[in-house]
């Protein structure tokens, strides 16, 4: 028999680990575009799943955006029940229509479809092909857009959507090994053109920037950006904690949070708290930005009388008898 090639084993041996844990007795669903990342997870859970007990399913989702798309899908469909997964879903959705730009459509659409195909069938988890060198590119991308920790600690391996689990057991696997992974167990994956395309930032930071970084400071720079993202997420994830406790603390019998509270914290609890009651009074989250939260902080700590702090969603919070309070609208 021939030997396993090694890149093969490293994406089976990262989807084995993350599932090892699952609980839940439905299957576990692959989200697969049939590019080289999510061709190679599907592939290895194919392999792993049923070693575990577990059924594997998977679902391709067709945007509709570029011709042959349905094509696509239904080729990725067609290879899964081959190999197999039970049950395969080929989803199309309308991304037309969507708030925000293209991309953010896409993707909101996608993520609406995944989840529902998810639930539909009661699967354990849903599972992503983000790669380390995704991980690396977002850590880049959120540094030069000042994202703070938040964007730092780039994507979790683990999260819920709407009661689903969000699982990226590839999180500490290279593309470099997907792709040859693909090649080894004679793959051929699609090549997405949006990926090449330098009208995207993160196109640009795949193509120019992350081999200029590599060139420039040798080749753990990308095994390093993923790491600060793990050690960033669990620091943020324990200041979290901290917030939600010194707010529930700060809550005022008389309504709103009591300023003297609010002073005695260290400042990054106090701006953590100060933005989760933003978003619990009625802040959108993609709305709500560091100047919003700077601005609510100024009641607290550089309080000079100033008058009310506007907060996307038309509200508005002043600074009354030693409290913060929600405004009547004008
Ligand atoms: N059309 C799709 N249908 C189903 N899942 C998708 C689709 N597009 C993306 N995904 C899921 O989201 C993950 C991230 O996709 P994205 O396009 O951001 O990255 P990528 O590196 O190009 O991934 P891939 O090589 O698998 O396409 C994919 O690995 C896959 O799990």
């Amino acid at each position: 028999m021939a030997a396993l090639a090694p890149p093969v084993a490293a994406v089976r041996v990262a989807v084995r680990r993350m599932l090892a844990g699952l609980t839940g007795d439905g299957p576990v669903l692959v989200a697969c575009s049939g590019g080289a990342d999510s061709l190679a997870l599907a592939a290895a859970t194919a392999f792993v799943a049923p070693r575990l007990g577990r059924r594997a399913g998977l679902v391709t989702v067709d945007h509709g955006l570029q011709p042959g798309s349905a094509e696509r899908a239904a080729a990725v469909a067609r290879w899964a029940a081959g190999i197999g997964f039970d049950p395969v879903d080929a989803v199309p959705v309308t991304v037309a229509g969507r708030p925000g730009g293209p991309e953010a459509a896409a993707r909101e659409a996608r993520y609406q479809a995944l989840v529902a195909t998810a639930r539909r069938h009661d699967a354990a988890a849903l599972l992503l092909g983000h790669t380390r060198d995704d991980q690396a590119e977002t850590v880049l991308l959120a540094l030069a857009r000042g994202g703070g920790p938040r964007g730092l600690a780039g994507m979790p391996a683990r999260r819920e959507l709407d009661g689903v689990p969000l699982l990226r057991p590839l999180l500490d696997v290279g593309r470099d090994d997907t792709r040859k992974a693909c090649a080894a167990l004679g793959l051929t994956p699609w090549e997405d053109p949006h990926n090449a395309d330098p009208a995207y930032a993160r196109s640009r930071v795949r193509a120019d920037v992350l081999p200029a970084l590599a060139r420039a400071l040798g080749p753990a720079v990308l095994d390093n950006l993923a790491r600060t993202a793990r050690l960033v997420a669990a620091d943020t994830a324990a200041l979290d904690e901290l917030a939600a406790a010194a707010l529930a603390a700060a809550r005022s019998p008389r309504g709103g949070l009591a300023v003297d509270a609010l002073a005695a914290l260290l400042p990054a609890v106090r701006t953590r708290v100060l933005h989760a009651w933003a978003r619990e009074l009625g802040a959108s989250p993609a709305a709500l930005s560091h100047r919003h939260v700077t601005a609510l902080d100024a009641l607290v700590t550089g309080w000079h009388g100033q008058g009310a702090v506007h907060l996307p969603g038309g509200l508005r919070v002043a600074r009354h008898e030693g409290r913060l309070v929600l405004a009547e609208p004008r």
